[in-house]
């Protein structure tokens, strides 16, 4: 099949007409006692709603220490409604009329554990849910070995979701370094790329900030990660960045956290997007004769829709 090109439909305005609001990013400190942490992020999401933010993105892994080892204990059944970090999740979203991009938590589901961020609406509904597409693998002798799929299991698709604040594209963590799915985000439209992350300090340091800066500036929409606090007492090998960051479409920082626990919070204000692309309209430059990106889930659905419309003409014709 020939591939399509892939344009972007005009933006369009959130729900609730919201074109400008404060985002909060809550960087937790996360330890081995998941009670602890669901109390603990339930006080910082309730004092962000009162703080006025109407969107509040929350960590990578953030009910249990992301660890290969202990991961698979912690996992909760978000689908069979035994997600204690979910359900927590979802009574606040409802009792704040907030929205909440649930950073994520191990799910198990068919016997499989992911990596899984819950999108929870201002109704408490889950909108969506992404399980993290990359896993992360990295071999860098004498520094940090890891992979995540001695554990875990990648997710199939890529999540592009409406909220009440806007369309939101859902990466986590080393999602970030794949720029196809975040251009793939821009062409269904999003405002806003969330990344709930968990960064170390030994890829931190010379990339985070670019990546999520490149990811926006490439796009030009907002782009927000949310990281776990790093833990000065930590035993695990595995020292967290941090920086949970707010960036816009320009590149400009609107906020951002150091290392430590803190909740940051910043402006999104969606007429940039749209001034953004006007003084820089980057779309009408790009040579979609030369180079271009393709949808492949798109396709795959037209192929279908294609190919059971033509089966239905043929049995009415056959008068089956
Ligand atoms: N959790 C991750 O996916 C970590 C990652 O990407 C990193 O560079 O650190």
């Amino acid at each position: 099949m020939a591939p399509t090109s892939v344009s972007p439909p005009p933006l369009r305005p959130p729900k609730a007409n919201t074109q400008k609001y404060k985002v909060a990013l809550c960087q937790l400190l996360v330890s081995a006692d998941k009670e602890e942490n669901i109390a603990r992020a339930r006080s910082r999401i309730e004092a962000a709603a009162d703080a006025g933010a109407m969107l509040i993105v929350m960590p990578e892994i953030w009910c249990c220490p992301y660890s290969m080892d202990t991961l698979p204990s912690y996992a909760e059944d978000i689908d069979g409604g035994a997600s204690p970090s979910i359900s927590m999740l979802s009574e606040v979203a409802a009792a704040r009329k907030i929205t909440i991009v649930g950073g994520s938590i191990p799910e198990k589901a068919s016997g499989k554990v992911f990596n899984t961020c819950c999108v929870i609406g201002t109704d408490g509904q889950i909108l969506a849910k992404h399980r993290k597409l990359h896993l992360f693998e990295i071999d860098i002798p004498g520094d940090i070995k890891l992979n995540e799929s001695d554990t875990s299991t990648g997710g199939q698709e890529p999540t592009v979701v409406d909220t009440d604040v806007g369309r939101i594209g859902i990466g986590i963590c080393h999602d970030i370094r794949f720029p196809e799915l975040a251009m793939l985000y821009r062409s269904r439209g999003a405002h806003l790329i969330c990344y709930p992350s968990a960064f170390n300090i030994s890829t931190g340091e010379l990339l985070w900030d670019l990546m999520q800066k490149s990811r926006a500036v490439d796009n030009q929409l907002f782009v927000a990660t949310c990281s776990p606090a790093r833990d000065p007492n930590t035993k695990s090998e595995y020292m967290i960045w941090g920086h949970s960051s707010l960036i816009g479409p320009f590149g400009e920082v609107l906020a951002a956290a150091r290392h430590e626990e803190a909740t940051v919070m910043g402006e999104v204000d969606l007429s940039m997007i749209q001034s953004t692309r006007e003084n820089l309209p980057l779309e009408m430059q790009s040579r979609g004769d030369l180079y271009r990106l393709v949808d492949v889930q798109r396709q795959r659905e037209t192929a279908s829709n294609g190919a059971r419309a033509r089966g239905s003409g043929e049995r009415r014709r056959s008068g089956q």
